[in-house]
């Protein structure tokens, strides 16, 4: 394919998407999308549910069921009652009985069985929804994670989406429920009179409708503020976990209890608000019930008395009414964790639905071993201006040293040239191919990218070189250690390369993961590496040997050295100066 025919379908794969975003916030559609509705987020959470419909639906059927089937046991002790009081009614005391016996082990069954379903979709979907977001992240990486949202992104994986649970266990079905059950009783008891089921009518609708939105409206505020507080909370506690060393040798630990101390005080100052709101909410529901028997109390008397309504209508009408109040009441206590719930499905939601800041080249031009050539590059985070015209050259199989003072882009450029990011103005080339149009794996694979901070997985240490070619045997896994230096360091643990990185925690220092990190990059054997500062936790003498290796190893390779010590630039053929 020819340079020209390239860029034509390159602006169209790739920039009509991806120039939308903002390297630094990685969310400038966000900024200017307008914030989901309570509404909007409970359709979105719920069209995840479509698979497990059938069985939502089930659970539906049982709760409905399973809370008629408890009025009903109030309601046919009323019939028991009448037939012991000789009075008319369709059920003897016998059968009553039997029926009575029936309805308490369904609802105990119904209950159980609603339960059940319930959680089966709430945890086959948090599963479902925690692969989603895993899905999601790989599509936004590394971008996304290169942001300062990483904690945010911590925070929604393990505790948004497990409140999520609440949302697909505990509040779709009680919602259909308590509108089910409630047309039901209000046709059961309208029809001893319509005044009962006017009356049924209104005050579910307070209960079930008007009290909870009141509350959750009044109390949104207040569920953010205790989750808010609850992260800060959470995050002093981490930071002077991590940070024990630096507090004990500045002698700090009284002024991080306070701090701790006064984050603990506000925590349960906006859980008091919150328990607040929730006890006011549970009278005014409780008042409605109690006022909804009076009031049919009365209601029935005056009707027996003028002779509309027989005594023993009245009596299970009311009974009926006083008995039906349960799933109405089960929503007026979920708007209180409602709030919290839809503001983390929201971000959720938000997360999955977000656009990459940089979309993946799937079926571009074969990676070209040849020079690398950055040509007038503009890129910035944000605001925050990092490249102005940049230029370089890389030629190919040869090392090409960078220096420049801290912060002034040099690990940024090699983020652009491994295409974590895409340029604002000018260009990357391998070769005669832009970077945008190299099948963005295939550029992986061929370049090893040995980064400041060597991230450890918990497995062998073995394993963990491996990472660099998963295929490898273990005689060139040990090869790679001896040319990294590590070696020596492995054959003195008890179990070499099979000693778990787990159980060494962070007791493995900086320079021994650094060199775990650049035996990755040697037993990946790639055409290109790019290193980040390889040797700054290095003594000179681990230093000299791995500069050496690099020289006899990367002969014939395109490397790009990034360093501030001059005894590292001592192997470069050429050093650019940022
Ligand atoms: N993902 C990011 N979002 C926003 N700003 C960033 C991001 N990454 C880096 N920066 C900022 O961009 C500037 C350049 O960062 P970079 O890491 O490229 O510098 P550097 O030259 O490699 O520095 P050092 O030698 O200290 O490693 C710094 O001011 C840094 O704070």
């Amino acid at each position: 394919m020819k340079r020209s025919e390239n860029k034509g379908i390159q602006d169209e794969v790739i920039r009509g998407k991806s120039t939308k975003s903002d390297p630094g916030t990685g969310n400038s559609e966000k900024k200017n999308a307008k914030p989901r509705s309570g509404f909007r987020v409970m359709m979105g959470l719920i069209g995840m549910v479509k698979p497990m419909l059938g069985i939502m639906l089930l659970a539906i059927l049982m709760g409905c069921a399973g809370n008629l089937c408890a009025s009903f046991l109030t309601i046919m002790g009323g019939f028991g009652l009448l037939s012991a009081m000789d009075l008319a009614s369709p059920f003897p005391l016998r059968t009553a009985a039997v029926i009575l016996i029936v309805l308490a082990l369904a609802r105990a069954f119904l209950r159980y069985a609603e339960q059940a379903c319930n959680h089966y979709i709430a945890f086959k979907l948090l599963a479902q929804i925690r692969h989603k977001v895993f899905a999601a992240l790989r599509r936004l990486a590394p971008a996304k994670l290169e942001g300062k949202e990483r904690g945010n992104l911590i925070s929604m994986i393990t505790s948004d989406i497990e409140l999520l649970e609440v949302f697909y266990a505990h509040t779709i079905s009680p919602i259909a429920i308590a509108i089910i059950t409630s047309i039901v009783m209000i046709i059961f008891v309208g029809n001893f009179s319509i005044s009962f089921g006017v009356l049924a009518l209104i005050c579910y609708l307070l209960a079930g409708a008007v009290i909870p939105l009141i509350n959750g409206h009044l109390g949104s505020g207040r569920g953010r503020q205790y989750r808010d507080k609850f992260g800060e909370l959470n995050s002093v506690v981490l930071d002077n976990l991590r940070g024990m060393d630096e507090i004990l040798q500045y002698d700090q630990g009284e002024t991080r209890r306070e701090q701790m101390k006064e984050k603990t005080t506000i925590l349960s100052g906006a859980n008091k608000r919150l328990k607040a709101l929730e006890t006011r909410q549970g009278a005014m529901t409780d008042f409605v019930i109690i006022a909804a028997a009076g009031v049919s109390l009365v209601m029935g008397g005056l009707q027996v008395s003028a002779g509309t309504l027989s005594f023993a209508d009245a009596m299970i009408a009311v009974m009926a009414m006083m008995s039906s109040f349960g799933p109405v009441a089960a929503l007026s206590s979920l708007s209180n964790n409602l709030n919290q719930t839809l503001a983390c499905g929201n971000r959720v939601l938000d997360l999955l639905k977000e656009e990459p800041q940089v979309y993946e080249v799937e079926n571009g031009e074969a990676f070209p071993f040849d020079s690398i050539a950055v040509d007038h590059v503009d890129f910035s985070y944000g605001k925050k201006k990092i490249l102005s015209q940049f230029r370089a050259r890389f030629p190919k199989g040869e090392i090409t040293g960078i220096l420049g003072k801290s912060g002034c882009g040099k690990s940024t450029l090699l983020k652009l040239l491994m295409r974590f990011f895409e340029v604002e103005q000018g260009q990357i080339c391998y070769g005669e191919t832009d970077v945008n149009q190299i099948t963005t794996s295939d550029l992986r694979k061929h370049i090893a990218y040995v980064t400041q901070e060597t991230f450890l997985f918990h497995d062998t240490i073995g394993n963990n070189i491996r990472l660099g070619n998963v295929g490898a045997a273990d005689s060139e896994v040990e090869e790679a250690a001896r040319k990294a230096s590590l070696h020596d360091f492995v054959m003195s643990l008890p179990d070499g390369y099979d000693t778990e990185l787990a159980e060494l925690g962070d007791s493995l220092s900086g320079g021994e993961r650094q060199r775990i990190g650049i035996a990755r990059a040697f037993l990946h054997d790639p055409d290109m590496i790019f290193f980040d500062e390889p040797t700054s936790n290095l003594d000179s003498l681990n230093e000299g040997i791995i500069l050496k290796t690099l020289r006899e190893e990367c002969d014939g390779k395109t490397v790009v050295l990034v360093s501030h010590r001059k005894s590292t630039m001592g192997i470069a053929r050429e050093v650019i100066q940022m």
